[in-house]
């Protein structure tokens, strides 16, 4: 597999006021162009800490991360991040909030009408453009997802990071949106890092799932290949035994051999 996000013997500590806390030790993982990744873990294990420093937010203490074999020290338009609280400003419709990273991104290269097409197109693809005008008030938490997505997407990065993207949305909506994204990205062939807590979620949308072990000193446990063919249809895969060998497999490594300890998880 041609490494195109390499994370390499990747250790984080943070400076604590009660002294050092190692998050994450030893983590490696190779990602080839176009895969689509989902990390999965009990809650403080260092889902995020690691799509940080993906990110460029955060610095490795130990180790690298090395996209197309340059080190990633700072954030930077080939790596969009989507949080789970949509973070799209308030104050700017729905069109400018895109087409604000449209104009940082892509100012050079685009004139002003393909900045214009091009913001459209990607709130299309997302099925907001009917609602380019609004503002993020004015659109329920599922769409101001959505325009996160397209901001994202229309900065054409080289690897897109979703940390819990669908996590605060109702069970209608998230289906609709993994759904999306699937269909999106079957399309663009992105590389995607995917952090979610939702089992059938992972196994639904990632070709590999990436499960952590408990921290502190967080690393990853296993690695499970979902051998599924695309595109897939959730309701097909309800009964297929790859999809249920695969649900069990990460079922069994979150609450069997790595359950979080229950004062811990109080
Ligand atoms: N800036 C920081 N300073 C000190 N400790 C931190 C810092 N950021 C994270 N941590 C600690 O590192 C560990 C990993 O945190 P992280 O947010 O990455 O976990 P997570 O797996 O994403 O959790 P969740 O699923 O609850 O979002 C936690 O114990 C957290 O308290």
């Amino acid at each position: 597999m041609a490494s195109h996000l390499s994370i390499e013997q990747v250790g984080v500590t943070f400076k604590t006021e009660r002294g050092s806390y190692v998050a994450l030790r030893d983590v490696d993982l190779k990602v080839a162009q176009g895969e689509y990744i989902a990390i999965i873990g009990h809650s403080g294990c260092g889902k995020s800490t690691l799509l940080n420093l993906v990110a460029g937010l955060l610095q490795v203490t130990t180790g690298a991360i090395l996209l197309d074999d340059k080190e990633v020290s700072q954030p930077g338009p080939d790596r969009a991040v989507v949080f789970q609280n949509h973070s799209l400003l308030p104050w700017l419709t729905v069109y400018d909030n895109v087409r604000l990273a449209v104009d940082k991104v892509h100012g050079k290269t685009k004139n002003k009408a393909e900045r214009h097409a091009w913001t459209m197109e990607n709130l299309k693809l997302v099925g907001m453009d009917h609602a380019a005008q609004r503002h993020p008030n004015e659109i329920s938490g599922g769409m101001k997802q959505r325009v996160g997505i397209a901001r994202a997407l229309a900065m054409e990065p080289k690897v897109l990071l979703l940390d819990e993207p669908f996590g605060a949305l109702d069970a209608l909506t998230r289906a609709q949106l993994q759904d999306k994204v699937m269909e999106i990205q079957t399309r663009l062939n992105n590389t995607v890092l995917m952090i979610t807590h939702d089992v059938d979620e992972a196994v639904l949308l990632a070709d590999r799932i990436v499960m952590m072990t408990n921290g502190p000193a967080a690393t990853i446990g296993e690695v499970l290949t979902v051998d599924l063919p695309r595109p897939r249809n959730r309701l097909a895969l309800a009964g297929n035994p790859t999809y249920i060998a695969a649900r069990a497999g990460v079922m069994e490594f979150l609450y069997a051999r790595h359950a979080m300890n229950k004062v811990e998880a109080a």
